[in-house]
């Protein structure tokens, strides 16, 4: 069982800019299902889309894996023939107990995609041909001068049949739906427990770490990517989930 998230709860608390390390591993479940509205139904339904795009005999990667939840849903929702499951994270303290994780997961259940979990930069991979990509939440820790070649190298990567799966938070042009889908995230997230003091030291810390893009910019840099359809598959308040097409 993983602790609940009290990283940021006191005035002197320790972490300028937000980094994936051991304190962030140990209450990383809670943090993200408390902060990003809709996530365990994200993960589940990434798991039963990733089913419809897998094709046989092919990797599905899970890029920023984390603890490997999505590689998880992956691992347990596709049914194709000889698929297998490529989880990378470029944070040790995540890759470490993402491999413990799914060590558990596989004297637990039976018939779970064999999967491998690799310490790497995805911005520095090589990739295999792939059916399947996540990148959920992951591309907006990338930095924004290199998002349009990773997501480049993913298309040309993909097989035809295949799919990218990319959810972010995002940003909106107009001020005031700007300003009232953060509001809106900020109640979500004191409805889940977290005082004012906490969201407003973990929104400083996160202010240069993760910068969110618009959805146009998303559609935009996709199609110049090389993809051909971009569909948004779901979005609550300030988060949204796509599929797109090689
Ligand atoms: N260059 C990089 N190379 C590899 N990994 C990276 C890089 N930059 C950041 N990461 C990794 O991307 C992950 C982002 S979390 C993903 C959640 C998961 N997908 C989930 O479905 O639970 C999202 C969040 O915390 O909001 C972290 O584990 C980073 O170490
Ligand atoms: O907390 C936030 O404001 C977020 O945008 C989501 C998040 C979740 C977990 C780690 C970093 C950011």
């Amino acid at each position: 069982m993983s602790e609940s998230d009290r990283l940021f709860s006191q005035p002197d608390h320790p972490m300028r800019d937000f980094v994936f390390n051991e304190d962030v591993v140990r209450v990383f479940p809670d943090m993200i299902k408390r902060s990003v509205p809709g996530y365990p139904a994200i993960v589940e339904n990434l798991g039963v889309l990733a089913n419809q795009f897998a094709q046989p005999n092919s990797v599905l990667y899970d890029l920023g894996c984390s603890l490997g939840a999505s590689s998880q849903a992956l691992r347990r929702h596709v049914k194709q023939d000889n698929c297998r499951v490529l989880a990378v994270d470029n944070s040790p303290a995540m890759i470490e107990r993402c491999r413990q994780y799914m060590s558990q997961q596989d004297s637990l259940f039976q018939e779970l995609l064999p999967i491998e979990v690799l310490e790497a930069d995805i911005t520095q991979l090589a990739f295999q041909p792939a059916s399947v990509v996540a990148l959920n939440f992951t591309l907006q820790f990338i930095a924004p001068e290199q998002r349009l070649d990773l997501l480049s190298r993913i298309r040309q990567a993909l097989v035809p049949g295949g799919a990218l799966l990319l959810s972010e938070k995002l940003r909106f042009s107009d001020e005031a739906e700007q300003h009232l889908l953060t509001d809106l995230h900020i109640a979500f997230k004191r409805a889940n427990g977290y005082s004012e003091l906490e969201i407003a030291q973990k929104r400083n810390a996160l202010e240069k770490v993760l910068l969110p893009d618009t959805l146009e910019e998303h559609r935009k840099r996709l199609l110049k990517a090389g993809f051909s359809q971009v569909v948004v598959w779901f979005q609550c308040l300030n988060f949204a989930s796509l599929v797109a097409l090689p």
